[in-house]
């Protein structure tokens, strides 16, 4: 590929726990210029978003709410641009169909997409031959947590999943767990058969139950950051598999990766696994 010069990178969720991160990691990157930064939070309108971040040096990029503007702005240079989407459930869908009608390339952390409007914007982007990710989870140690359960799914008939995350998460499960008890039913198996009728006294004690058969316990707490367990069970004994953040800077050499992917591809791509 000859060199078109840094990609234009748009940050949208601009002023969120995650959007400051990568406004840090973006700045940072030699091979990328950070062009536009969008969120919705009306205390940080016009704010750097360099300051915003912590920065020590003001990026001269100010914090505003208008996306399309931003968007037409980062698909006319030479290198195409891409936009990072840390936002929420109730807008992501929205935010990534406009992406792609501008051929802004969408790079997606935001969860609580259904399978039904996944699938959408893959038809959308397929159509338009526009690559986009679309990553529930952006950190190294999640994709090995969960390349090795499904290593042990083709031994244990019983699993559960518990995610425990702070609670200002906006939506429930997590996108990866669900993206786990996908990964999990990728076999074809049904797992937890039943060997006694259960009854919830108090409903949903057991959990929510994917189309897998795999429960998913969803906790919520000020504290926590983002863990994942996955308990395998078998007669005697079991195998518990077990991913804690401390940090969301963990989530960063992913999101770098992802950038630089997204502008070779033509399609939608789901799950950080098919880019390493
Ligand atoms: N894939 C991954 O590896 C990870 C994914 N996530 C996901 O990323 C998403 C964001 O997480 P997080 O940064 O913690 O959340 P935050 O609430 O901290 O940040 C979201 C930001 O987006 C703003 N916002 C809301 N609606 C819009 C909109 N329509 N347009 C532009 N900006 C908007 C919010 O403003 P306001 O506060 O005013 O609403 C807020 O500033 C969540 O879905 C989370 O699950 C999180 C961590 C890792
Ligand atoms: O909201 C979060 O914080 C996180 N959300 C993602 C998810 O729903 O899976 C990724 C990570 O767990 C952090």
């Amino acid at each position: 590929m000859t060199n078109q010069g840094p990609i234009p990178v748009v940050v949208n969720g601009a002023a969120g726990k995650m959007g400051r991160e990568v406004i840090k990691a973006v700045s940072e990157a030699p091979d990328m210029d950070l062009v536009g930064a969008i969120d919705t939070s009306p205390e940080h309108q016009e704010k750097d978003a360099g300051e915003l971040a912590g920065l020590s040096e003001p990026l001269e990029v100010p914090i505003t709410n208008q996306m399309e503007p931003m968007l037409a702005f980062a698909s006319q240079g030479k290198q195409q641009g891409v936009v990072v989407d840390f936002t929420h459930p109730d807008c992501v869908y929205d935010n990534v169909r406009s992406a792609i009608a501008y051929g802004v390339r969408p790079v997606v952390g935001t969860t609580g997409l259904s399978p039904q409007k996944l699938q959408d914007l893959a038809d959308f982007a397929d159509k338009a031959s526009t690559g986009c990710l679309i990553i529930p989870n952006f950190s190294i140690g999640m994709v090995l947590l969960q390349q090795a359960a499904v290593t042990a799914s083709k031994y244990f008939e019983h699993v559960e999943i518990i995610e425990l995350h702070h609670n200002q998460k906006a939506d429930a499960p997590s996108g990866t767990a669900i993206k786990t008890a996908q990964m999990l039913g990728e076999l074809g198996k049904t797992y937890n058969q039943a060997i006694v009728n259960e009854t919830e006294h108090i409903a949903g004690a057991r959990g929510s139950q994917a189309d897998e058969g795999i429960r998913i316990h969803s906790v919520r707490l000020p504290g926590l950051i983002a863990h994942q367990e996955v308990i395998f069970g078998a007669s005697g004994q079991i195998y518990t598999l077990r991913h804690d953040t401390s940090d969301r800077t963990c989530y960063m050499p992913g999101v770098l990766l992802a950038i630089r992917k997204v502008i070779q591809l033509k399609s939608l791509v789901y799950g950080l696994e098919k880019i390493l």
